[in-house]
């Protein structure tokens, strides 16, 4: 099969969708290969590595577009990405699209096959795709909860473990999945008093039983929302419902109960984010206030730490790439309901439930797509 790999041009993205080992495994199996010049440059893979690999390099975006047959990429497709791809073509990469209807109506009317990694499941559960960057995202939330909170960005100039006399701060994580609990034990670790807040019991159970209590845990009502917001030096909405857009549960109004300089890290944001304030930002421009809360929604937080994140990606990806290069996209999704739950749009078709109902569409069933 012919595969390609452009370079991402999402605002300071550098990740690449794969490295030069998952270039040698491909070509390996008698696939061709071809990786845009540069495209990952910034993960620190050079051109060279991936033509020792069996890649061809090709630096003419339209060219690279036009001869592939399946396109593996990181992020959602840009306007102009949307443009080039075509209905005998297979798309492969995060879409995250309840939370984008542009987007959603523009692949649609491409008639490609579209595959989104973070829907896909597995069979122990979870998803699989989503896990190895909502373990950066958690990680770097707190990184960059504690540089929002500096005065000089607009924070309260509180410091996340305090000092010997000093109470640390209150750090509060909504949603105890795998980005909470990633952005919980970095918390942990730096000395904040931190509590998660989850609907989900069997969830908090797990928390409290692996940090032995160390983080509080707490169920998630209205109640426990208004507390959080009250007493919180900075929240970290972590929310998912797969595949939908997040749940709204900091409205504007409760902004006024804040702590003026307090932070909100909203990294529910790729999927619309979970507070009624938040708008996506960029690495260029990650923060803005909102009534004295700063507020950081950067969509695509793996994308500054692109080296760590490229491959803890194509570790995850390489066996769902395999598949679709060596069966096609239709034989390789009708063998796997777990594969089969990433396709979210096909020959014009909207395959994912929670998706065309985020916008009032109709879905059709993806076992009919592929049966
Ligand atoms: N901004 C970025 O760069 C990145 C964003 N993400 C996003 O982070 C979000 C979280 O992802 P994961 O942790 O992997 O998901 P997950 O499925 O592991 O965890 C989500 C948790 O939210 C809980 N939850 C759902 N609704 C809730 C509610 N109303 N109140 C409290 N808890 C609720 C669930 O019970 C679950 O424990 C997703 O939207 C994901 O796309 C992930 C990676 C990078
Ligand atoms: C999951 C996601 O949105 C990202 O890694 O950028
Ligand atoms: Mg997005």
């Amino acid at each position: 099969m012919k595969i390609a790999v452009p370079k991402e041009i999402k605002n300071h993205e550098y990740r690449v969708a794969l490295t030069p080992t998952g270039v040698r495994e491909l070509v390996g199996r008698g696939h061709q290969v071809t990786i845009q010049t540069g495209a990952g440059e910034g993960a620190g893979f050079p051109d060279t590595q991936y033509q020792t690999a069996g890649a061809l390099i090709e630096s003419d975006v339209a060219s690279l577009w036009d001869g592939a047959e399946l396109i593996v990429k990181v992020k959602e497709p840009q306007p102009e990405e949307v443009e080039r791809l075509r209905a005998d073509q297979t798309l492969f990469t995060y879409l995250h699209l309840a939370a984008e209807e542009e987007l959603t109506r523009g692949l649609m009317a491409t008639g490609a096959t579209c595959i989104a990694y973070e829907t896909i499941t597995a069979p122990e559960g979870g998803l699989p795709l989503l896990s190895p960057m909502s373990a950066v995202a958690g990680r770097m939330a707190v990184q960059a909860g504690a540089h929002s909170l500096e005065k000089a960005q607009g924070g309260s100039g509180v410091l996340l473990p305090g000092v010997p006399g000093v109470a640390p701060a209150r750090v509060t994580v909504i949603g105890g999945g795998v980005v909470g609990e990633n952005a919980a034990r970095m918390a942990l670790g730096l000395g904040a008093d931190v509590t998660v807040l989850d609907k989900s019991l069997p969830r908090l159970d797990t928390l409290d039983d692996r940090y032995q209590g160390r983080m509080k845990t707490v169920f998630s009502t209205a109640d426990t929302l208004d507390e959080a917001v009250r007493e919180s030096d900075l929240i970290i909405g972590a929310v998912l419902v797969p595949g939908a857009a997040a749940p709204k549960l900091i409205t504007r109004a409760m902004l006024a109960d804040m702590t003026p300089g307090s932070v909100l890290v909203d990294v529910a944001i790729d999927q619309g984010g979970c507070f009624e304030t938040s708008k996506p930002t960029t690495h260029a421009e990650p923060a803005y206030v909102v009534d004295g809360v700063v507020h950081y929604c950067v969509a695509n937080m793996p994308g500054a730490v692109a080296r760590t994140s490229t491959q803890a990606l194509t570790n995850a990806t390489m066996p769902f790439v395999m598949a679709l290069a060596d069966k096609g996209w239709k034989s390789a999704l009708a063998e796997d309901p777990h594969f089969l739950s990433g396709l979210n749009v096909q020959g014009g078709r909207i395959t994912y439930r929670a998706v065309a109902e985020a916008f009032g569409l109709e879905s059709v069933d993806p076992a009919r797509v592929v049966a």
